[in-house]
């Protein structure tokens, strides 16, 4: 059962430009022997407010993908613009959360949390007011002044996505953010990600290796194939939200996840042929 909303998405031209513009983008790195193809001729247009998730076998180019959008890796060739500007490096209106929580160990959870802050230039008030306010978001408040060598990986996990929400960015890069955290935080934070992404309308990135999360989350789901990385198909998720954990139980979402689990097994296979 399709969505209104989705049905004309489908059905009608996007007028709009796109928030991001990938464009025949390709990246090798070199090794001792030559080089590897790490992305391939990748081209997508993402539109304001978008959910993107992104699904591909391990090796196949996302990490890469994501880099180049957030401004942390050069292209080789092609080129990624936000809002028709070629993207040079990183950006505030870009945030990033990666699988790995890249905390300062020397910084309390909230100073973590204000350094983001202060680098866009909060006053001090300022940045202890959104920090404690995302803190709470997170369900951290309690842990404000501990270190994060105090709190458990999916404590460190939470406090790195307060950091990259209390700044605010119009974009946001995920790169398996919840993929180290249990399974019931995980489902709290794929519910909060997506009222975050509705109330504050972000356009999302979101990388995962868990075709579940992809399709819960993502309006179109990339799937990226074998490498070189190549971006091979993109399922459009014709699923209205609001969205929570009971619509994983929906025929609907569970036949597109079987569908994308498939497709995403296959390039799996070509990966260790
Ligand atoms: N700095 C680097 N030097 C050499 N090769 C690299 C470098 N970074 C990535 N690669 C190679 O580029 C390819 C794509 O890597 P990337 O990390 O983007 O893949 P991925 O799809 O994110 O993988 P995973 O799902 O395992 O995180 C891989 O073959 C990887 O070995």
């Amino acid at each position: 059962m399709a969505g209104a909303s989705s049905i004309l998405t489908a059905a009608m031209p996007r007028l709009e430009q796109p928030k991001i513009k990938i464009e025949n983008l390709r990246k090798t790195y070199p090794v001792r022997n030559g080089e590897v193809i790490a992305l391939n001729d990748a081209n997508l247009d993402i539109m304001p407010n978008e959910f993107i998730s992104v699904v591909g076998p391990s090796g196949c180019g996302k990490t890469t993908l994501l880099n180049i959008i957030a401004g942390l890796e050069q292209a080789t060739s092609g080129k990624v613009e936000v809002d028709g500007k070629i993207v040079t490096g990183p950006g505030k209106d870009r945030g990033v959360v990666f699988q790995q929580y890249a905390l300062f160990p020397w910084k309390t959870v909230i100073k973590n949390i204000e350094f983001g802050l202060k680098l866009r230039g909060y006053s001090k008030a300022e940045r202890r007011e959104k920090a404690e306010q995302y803190l709470e978001y997170v369900n951290l408040k309690d842990f404000a002044h501990a270190y994060p060598k105090e709190l458990s990986g999916g404590m460190k996990q939470r406090v790195a996505i307060a950091r990259a929400y209390a700044v605010q960015p119009e974009v946001l890069l995920m790169d398996e953010p919840f993929g180290a955290l249990d399974a019931q935080t995980r489902a709290q934070l794929q519910e909060d990600l997506l009222k975050t992404w509705q109330t504050e309308k972000k356009t999302c990135f979101f990388i995962t290796h868990d075709v579940e999360e992809a399709v819960i989350l993502g309006q179109r789901v990339v799937i990226m194939s074998a490498r070189p990385g190549r971006i091979k198909e993109i399922i459009d998720v014709d699923i209205p939200y609001p969205r929570d954990q009971t619509t994983k139980m929906d025929p609907r979402f569970i036949e597109i996840k079987n569908e994308i689990w498939a497709k995403v097994y296959k390039e799996y296979l070509e990966v260790q042929k």
